[in-house]
């Protein structure tokens, strides 16, 4: 009988694979090529779209000959993908219009400052799941659209067609100009900030906010589906899933039941937990995706937190400060010191990704003295994807209200056991690894396969997971919470740097002038409201944010161990607004007004009388930006109110 196999093409950020399986998920040949990074400026990376699609086309036929199989063979292609990096390209051409901007770039960030004082600005993550950073598709688009002369008319005639990597892939598979089938996944359009979430079609709201026209957007379709059929490179193969990476990976990982999560380690890393049929939305920093659709079955959605430099941190230790030859000699170079000497690394090269989202973040080398030897940094290099993992996952546990039990990873960097286990030993969970370790891969095979019945249901890809490997924590718990207060010292050091005190931090950055302005703000908000002509509605939810964002600005950056007064019961009584409301207004205002008057007599004169006056700028640039971060989570809101609980405490 002849042999049947599923193909693979994982288009990452640094290479392409493409991968044959055999019916047991078994890798049968593998094809790699690597492409160029460029970065042209400082923050900005750009792909080239036509070297990738060129390297589609040698490694297709190498992983073919090098396992000696027809492409009759073949019973379907699954692609996954980078996801977020933006390709324009012209539809009778089929050339790029420029360099494809990568999802590292931070290029948008000015912008997206600008969006975010927008009316609509508050409604975005709610529609789209996502918080607005430069992460994601959307500004990049508008970005090009608004410098390239002409673009824009080009593509509100449709001339010029917006895609995610797989859509660039599939168009031109499938014909190219030549009737090239323009289509993208759920998954990936779920990471462009124009896709509803809930009814996963493009939404004029995101569309006009955006300011991008639907005539080049792609159709989007389940992640489990026959898009067309190759006429290009390797003629005859149905094409039959598309999934982003790391959804790629979810699905490799057969976490198929809400609750199930893992984390790929690659250039950057990214832990999903599946949250079943509906989206949840985060109050702590995680994004909301979809993380399949099979076929006409309901989307299956996912939290994400995405961490933007671990791997690739590795490699600037390679390839910028050339202290290793190679990714795996790091362990190496890591295991000729005991510990970290004292040492973090920060490594907020495109800004800091969840659970922080500060664009304007920039990496920092903390806690260096005459000790430290390049053994300690490459110590602190692998830390800190621990400790960012740690991060996600806190805020993951947060969210979901569960604490995880253990954490499946896959990605090159599990190659790395001292990393590995670093891993498991801040989390205090098992890490566990499986045997197929091109998750990105199988899942994308996985997907494929079923769309064409080459496998018939998940229950049996889940009988082809086998453990390969497992770290289990044992790190002393005293100086797991030491190291980790640490870490935060360090994060909080990068906070603000390309943008020192945001508008808002009138008339400076200290910190006493900062919390003073807010109080004012407040006091004023509360005054406003007295007015009869005023637009309430507005104001309580402006007042409601200001106090959140104040109130946990104060409890993370000032006093962490602060016990004072519940504020959410009075807060909700307000929004509630009932027709109590007058009465639950008096009693907020009465509790405010004491905090602020206890807070200026007591809190800030000693902050005063301790703090030197960088201290104060420092603390005060890490307030702001909290606040900052506290507003884009839509803090004000009642649901995030009522979910923060006791917890949100005014002094
Ligand atoms: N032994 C190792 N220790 C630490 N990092 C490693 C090791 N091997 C590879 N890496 C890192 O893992 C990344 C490659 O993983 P991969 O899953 O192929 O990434 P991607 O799919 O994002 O291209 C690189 O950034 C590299 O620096
Ligand atoms: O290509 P990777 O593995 O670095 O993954 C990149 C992510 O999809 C970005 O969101």
């Amino acid at each position: 009988m002849v042999q049947r196999y599923v193909m693979s093409i994982d288009q990452g950020t640094t290479s392409t694979r493409c991968i044959l399986f055999d019916a047991r998920g078994r890798l049968v040949s593998v094809a790699q090529r690597e492409h160029q990074q460029h970065f042209p400026r400082p923050g900005w990376v750009e792909h080239d779209a036509t070297e990738i699609w060129r390297n589609v086309g040698r490694i297709v036929p190498q992983a073919l000959a090098d396992a000696g199989v027809e492409p009759a063979q073949v019973v379907g292609l699954g692609i996954a993908n980078q996801r977020e990096t933006t390709v324009l390209w012209d539809r009778h051409s089929g050339n790029p219009v420029g360099r494809a901007i990568v999802w590292q770039d931070t290029r948008t960030d000015a912008m997206l400052e600008q969006l975010a004082r927008e009316p609509g600005a508050d409604r975005v993550r709610r529609l789209c799941g996502l918080p607005l950073a430069t992460y994601f598709s959307a500004p990049r688009v508008r970005w090009m659209l608004e410098r390239t002369p002409g673009l824009r008319e080009r593509a509100e005639r449709g001339d010029v067609l917006f895609g995610t990597v797989e859509s660039w892939l599939i168009w031109n598979l499938t014909g190219g100009p030549e009737g090239g089938v323009h289509v993208t996944d759920v998954t990936n359009a779920s990471r462009t900030m124009l896709m509803n979430l809930r009814t996963l079609s493009w939404d004029d709201e995101l569309l006009d906010f955006f300011d991008v026209p639907r005539a080049m957007l792609p159709e989007i379709r389940p992640s489990t589906e026959v898009y067309g059929t190759t006429s290009r490179v390797v003629p005859g193969i149905r094409i039959a899933a598309a999934l982003g990476d790391q959804q790629a990976a979810l699905f490799g990982q057969t976490c198929f039941a809400p609750g199930e999560a893992k984390c790929t380690y690659g250039t950057g890393s990214f832990l999903l937990l599946n949250t079943g049929p509906t989206p949840v939305l985060s109050a702590h920093g995680m994004l909301t995706t979809v993380g399949f659709k099979i076929g006409d079955e309901p989307a299956v959605y996912a939290l994400e937190g995405s961490i933007a430099v671990t791997g690739s941190l590795v490699q600037w230790f390679r390839d910028g400060l050339e202290l290793i030859g190679s990714a795996p000699e790091i362990e190496t170079l890591a295991r000729t010191v005991e510990d970290n000497g004292g040492c973090y690394i920060v490594p907020a090269f495109s800004g800091l990704f969840a659970p922080h989202w500060h664009s304007e973040a920039r990496g920092v080398i903390a806690g260096l003295t005459s000790y430290i030897t390049k053994g300690h940094l490459a110590r602190a290099v692998l830390e800190a994807t621990g400790w960012q993992t740690r991060e996600v996952v806190d805020a993951m546990n947060a969210d979901s209200g569960l604490a995880l039990s253990t954490l499946k990873v896959d990605g090159g960097m599990t190659a790395d056991n001292l990393l590995m286990q670093f891993v498991a030993d801040v989390l205090d969970v098992p890490v566990v690894r499986p045997m197929v370790a091109e998750t990105v891969s199988l899942g994308a095979a996985y997907a494929a396969g079923l769309s064409v019945g080459y496998w018939p249901d998940l229950e049996g890809l889940r009988r082809n997971w086998h453990r390969a490997g497992q770290w289990l924590p044992t790190m002393d718990p005293a100086r797991r919470d030491s190291e980790y207060s640490h870490w935060r010292q360090a994060v909080e050091l990068t906070f603000g740097w390309m943008r020192p005190g945001p508008a808002a931090a009138p008339p400076g950055s200290d910190l006493v002038e900062v919390v003073l302005a807010d109080h004012r703000r407040i006091e004023q908000l509360f005054r406003d409201l007295r007015n009869d002509e005023a637009d309430r509605p507005a104001l309580i939810a402006e007042l409601s944010a200001s106090l959140v964002a104040h109130a946990t600005a104060t409890e993370r950056i000032i006093r962490p161990d602060e016990t004072g007064n519940g504020l959410a019961g009075e807060l909700l009584a307000v929004l509630d607004s009932g027709a109590d409301f007058e009465k639950a207004l008096v009693s907020l205002e009465n509790s405010v007004d004491a905090h602020i008057r206890a807070e200026e007599r007591g809190l800030l004169n000693e902050l005063r009388r301790t703090l030197s006056t960088s201290d104060r700028t420092g603390l005060g640039r890490a307030f702001v930006a909290e606040r900052q971060r506290q507003l884009d989570l839509d803090c004000g809101s009642a649901a995030h109110v009522r979910e923060q609980g006791a917890r949100l405490r005014l002094s």
